[in-house]
């Protein structure tokens, strides 16, 4: 179970206006009891949905409030909550390691299986697991970029944890590998909370929180909560100005 405890989170920000640099909160206070086997978090782009991901394995700690997953406070007990909570980032770049997907693996269960033999071989076996057998020994560089999603994906779960936490795991992905990946997520016996721009998934979790302006706004089952999103996403167009626009069209000045 994830409990976060009137957790928020706040940083230094530079003052626009010139002036010293400033306390900005970036989410919160936030109170959830997370139980459910899929969660998906929506909300608009800098809403704060990657800060509520990141909070949960440790990667941000809360400014104030506190942060529990099955019972392990994200601050002071940050080592086993990060062996216990699997963080997926949205770029696999940003995960993946090693020259190959067999050393990528292997470097994940370097904990695990002391043993260097051993760990090839276990690494072999999730690679293989995932799909991607043939490609252990290739270099990384010559994968898809779904195959380099699957290997961070792999590499993590390699590590057995207790819940899973993906930021847009699938946002880089054609629609043959989204399915994939999201079918695989689907499958899995973890806890998972997925930060997604895609609704279609959303719309299978078993609740959904939808975050804006560093606040969750509705937490409900799909269909309710994905109709507040829309209705929010509705009612607050961008403000970017529109470069290009036809002299008289909607936006042009
Ligand atoms: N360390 C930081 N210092 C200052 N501001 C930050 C920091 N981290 C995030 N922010 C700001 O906090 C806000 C929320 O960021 P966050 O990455 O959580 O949003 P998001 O909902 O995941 O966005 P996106 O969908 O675009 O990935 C943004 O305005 C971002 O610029």
């Amino acid at each position: 179970m994830i409990e976060l405890d009137a957790a928020e989170v706040t940083a230094w920000s530079p003052d626009p206006a010139g002036g010293p640099d400033r306390v900005v909160r970036l989410l919160g206070p936030v109170s959830l009891r997370l139980t459910e086997r899929h969660v998906a978090v929506v909300g608009a782009n800098g809403s704060g949905k990657s800060t509520l991901a990141r909070l949960l394995n440790g990667l941000v700690l809360p400014s104030a409030g506190r942060v529990r997953v099955d019972g392990l406070d994200t601050v002071a007990d940050g080592a086993a909550v990060r062996r216990h909570v699997g963080f997926v980032f949205t770029d696999p770049d940003a995960q993946i390691v090693m020259p190959t997907p067999v050393e990528d693996v292997a470097l994940s269960l370097r904990r695990a299986v002391p043993d260097a033999r051993e760990r090839e071989v276990r690494a072999l076996e999730v690679l293989s697991r995932y799909g991607l057998a043939d490609r252990a020994h290739v270099s990384v560089h010559a994968l898809s970029g779904g195959q380099r999603q699957l290997l961070a994906l792999a590499a993590v779960l390699a590590t057995e944890p207790t819940v899973l936490v993906c930021d847009e795991p699938t946002t880089l992905l054609d629609l043959r590998w989204r399915t994939h990946v999201d079918a695989l997520l689907a499958s899995l016996p973890q806890q998972v909370v997925a930060v997604t721009h895609d609704l279609e998934a959303a719309e299978r979790a078993d609740r959904v929180l939808v975050v804006d302006a560093g606040r969750v706004v509705a937490d409900d089952v799909p269909g309710p909560a994905l109709g507040h999103y829309r209705t929010l996403m509705g009612a607050t167009p961008p403000t970017v100005p529109v470069h290009g626009a036809r002299p008289g069209a909607a936006g042009a000045s």
